[in-house]
């Protein structure tokens, strides 16, 4: 048995009630974003990235449409250092694009942040200390009193250091491990680092509520981040911002239901990227927003080649239920879901529709830089009729009739089950051609004649049965009860037609038809025949020579 008595939660609940966020519905714009993939998500790889790889990323990050970005922690590494020179002495940085670094509070690092910062026209300087319950106890073996001063004398620092250094400098500070901290002290803290900075509406301040650690459930970070919103002081000066961490799989949760309490900015990576189980997800939160019809103001319209460039640089992978990107993230296999998308897309095709609502796609696959082809139905033993059709025809143009595609659904699923793998459309439209398709043996079709006399039609078919050729008359009430009289009186077959459809195959070939014949053996079943041809007549006779065929095979 595991030994759960060994935990306890380690959050602390605010002094007073703070739920006004539960009465909001939903986020209505776009936080600030702040990409820290090139500093939390860097610091967490296994290898973390070259300059190279970081200039790579840092180009993704501004095409993609981040305003703010976290480069590094300048006084970490060499690398770190070189690169935040390297963006500010080759100008790499785009005038509407703020970079921001990360520092401890401690003088020599602060003092170095600000070495590797000199020039830089514009920067966040980002100051962190932990004030958790316990990391003053166990790490920095400190008071509730030292910790706040070492927090005031960053702050004072970085206030000195950013007069005397050119550039163009904000403050934030992060009272690391928020989440482990009592409320009413992560509060006293922020406040008296308000109080040296001094933010004013030119410079405002950010005031960082990091998920360090996730200890809750997303509503009481919620109440902490409502609580801190409401008594921070300069509030009008401030912007309250948010940097969840994943460890219970609520970093969204987190940053949305924050959100709702009165943050304004956001701290997290591409794909989650990040310590442990990673930083929020930017993309999921951004296409969270889209998805509810609110611009999320970043580009995630490549997302394959997002997602690409991400795994060559961080050797990171992108899994594939990955919200939005992943691989598998717009597979229907199973019958039902099939089924529903492909009604919801034709009904799409049939309507007028002024908003997305495709049953099980809660977005249009093609916004991100999918394909419906390649991406949405899939075929396994789970699939139904619904989904095989749907791909038959959207790629290759074969609308089956509805009971054909119940057999052909049953076709493709045993043999998708014996084979234990997924069919590919090229799989599936073969077993199609194979099954149904202009069957030419025993019977083969050579020659036909009509001679129509008022509503009778005669037919004169020269067929090969059974290797001999020859010529077959009768006469029906059209062409078709025509050619299945000729056919049952050469085989002997007795059946009877239940169903025939022809369309014209658009797709591929403009100048082709295809008819589907469904007959009766005499035992209640129907055996299912195809016939593509350039004349309609042609096809409409092989389809039912194709079905006797399979019947005479049974
Ligand atoms: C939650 C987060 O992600 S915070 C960001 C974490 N990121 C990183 O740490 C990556 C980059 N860091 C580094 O490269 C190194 O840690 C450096 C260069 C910053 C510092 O290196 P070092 O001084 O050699 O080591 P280290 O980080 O272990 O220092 C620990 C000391 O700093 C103190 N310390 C740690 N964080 C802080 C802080 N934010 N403010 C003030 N002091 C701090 C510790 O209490 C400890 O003090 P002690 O020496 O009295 O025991
Ligand atoms: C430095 C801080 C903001 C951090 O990364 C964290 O607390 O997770
Ligand atoms: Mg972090």
């Amino acid at each position: 048995m595991m030994n759960y008595e060994k935990y306890r939660r380690g959050y602390y609940i605010p002094p007073e009630v703070c739920n006004d966020w539960v009465t909001k519905e939903y986020v209505d714009h776009a936080p600030t974003w702040c990409s820290v993939d090139l500093r939390d998500g860097n610091q967490s790889l296994v290898i973390p990235m070259s300059l190279e790889e970081k200039l790579t990323y840092f180009k993704l990050l501004t095409k993609i449409g981040f305003k703010e970005i976290e480069v590094g922690f300048p006084a970490a590494s060499e690398t770190e250092y070189t690169f935040l020179r390297a963006l500010i002495d080759q100008n790499l940085i785009p005038d509407d694009v703020t970079v921001q670094v990360l520092t401890q509070a401690r003088e020599h690092i602060i003092r170095k942040t600000f070495d590797a910062l000199h020039g830089c026209k514009h920067a966040i300087v980002h100051l962190y200390n932990s004030t958790s319950f316990a990391q003053r106890e166990q790490v920095f073996k400190k008071s509730k009193e030292e910790i706040l001063q070492i927090a005031v004398d960053g702050a004072k620092l970085l206030k000195t250091l950013a007069e005397q250094t050119d550039g163009n400098f904000q403050f934030e500070y992060s009272p690391e491990s928020f989440t482990g901290t009592e409320p009413e002290y992560a509060l006293e803290v922020c406040n008296a680092v308000l109080d040296v900075f001094k933010p004013t509406k030119d410079n405002k301040v950010i005031i960082n509520l990091p998920v360090t650690v996730e200890l809750s459930l997303p509503h009481v970070y919620a109440s902490q981040v409502e609580y801190m919103c409401k008594h921070l002081k300069y509030r009008e000066n401030v912007i309250v911002s948010l940097h969840p961490h994943n460890d219970r799989g609520c970093g969204v949760a987190d940053s949305e239901l924050g959100l709702l309490a009165g943050a304004e900015r956001i701290e997290g990576t591409l794909f989650g990227n990040g310590e442990r189980t990673g930083n929020v997800d930017l993309i999921t939160l951004a296409m969270n927003l889209y998805a509810h019809g609110v611009d999320p103001k970043l580009d995630f319209s490549d997302l394959p080649s997002i997602s690409q460039l991400y795994e060559q640089v961080t050797r990171m992978h992108v899994g594939d239920r990955q919200p939005y990107t992943g691989k598998l993230v717009f597979a229907a296999f199973s019958g039902s879901h099939q089924d529903a998308i492909a009604k919801g897309m034709k009904y799409r095709e049939e309507h007028e529709c002024p908003f997305w609502e495709v049953p099980y796609l809660p977005i249009d696959p093609k916004d991100v830089g999918r394909e419906y082809e390649s991406d949405v139905i899939r075929i396994n033993s789970q699939s139904g009729k619904g989904g095989i059709g749907y791909l038959l025809e959207q790629h290759y143009g074969y609308n089956l009739p509805k009971k054909m595609r119940e057999h052909f659904g049953y076709t493709i699923k045993s043999i998708s089950d014996h084979r234990h793998k997924e069919l590919l459309p090229g799989e599936i439209y073969e077993i199609f051609l194979q099954t149904y398709v202009n069957n030419s043996s025993p019977l083969n079709l050579h020659d036909y004649h009509f001679v129509r006399s008022g509503d009778q039609f005669k037919v004169v078919l020269t067929m090969e049965f059974n290797g001999k050729i020859q010529d077959v008359t009768a006469t029906g009430n059209g062409r078709l009860d025509a050619v299945s009289n000729a056919l049952r009186k050469l085989t002997g077959c007795n059946y009877t037609l239940t169903t025939y459809e022809e369309h014209a195959l658009e797709r591929g070939s403009s100048s082709r038809a295809v008819s589907y014949v469904g007959i009766d053996p005499g035992n209640g079943t129907t055996v299912w025949g195809a016939g593509v041809h350039e004349d309609i007549i042609a096809s409409s006779i092989i389809s039912l020579v194709s079905a006797v065929n399979r019947t005479l095979k049974e």
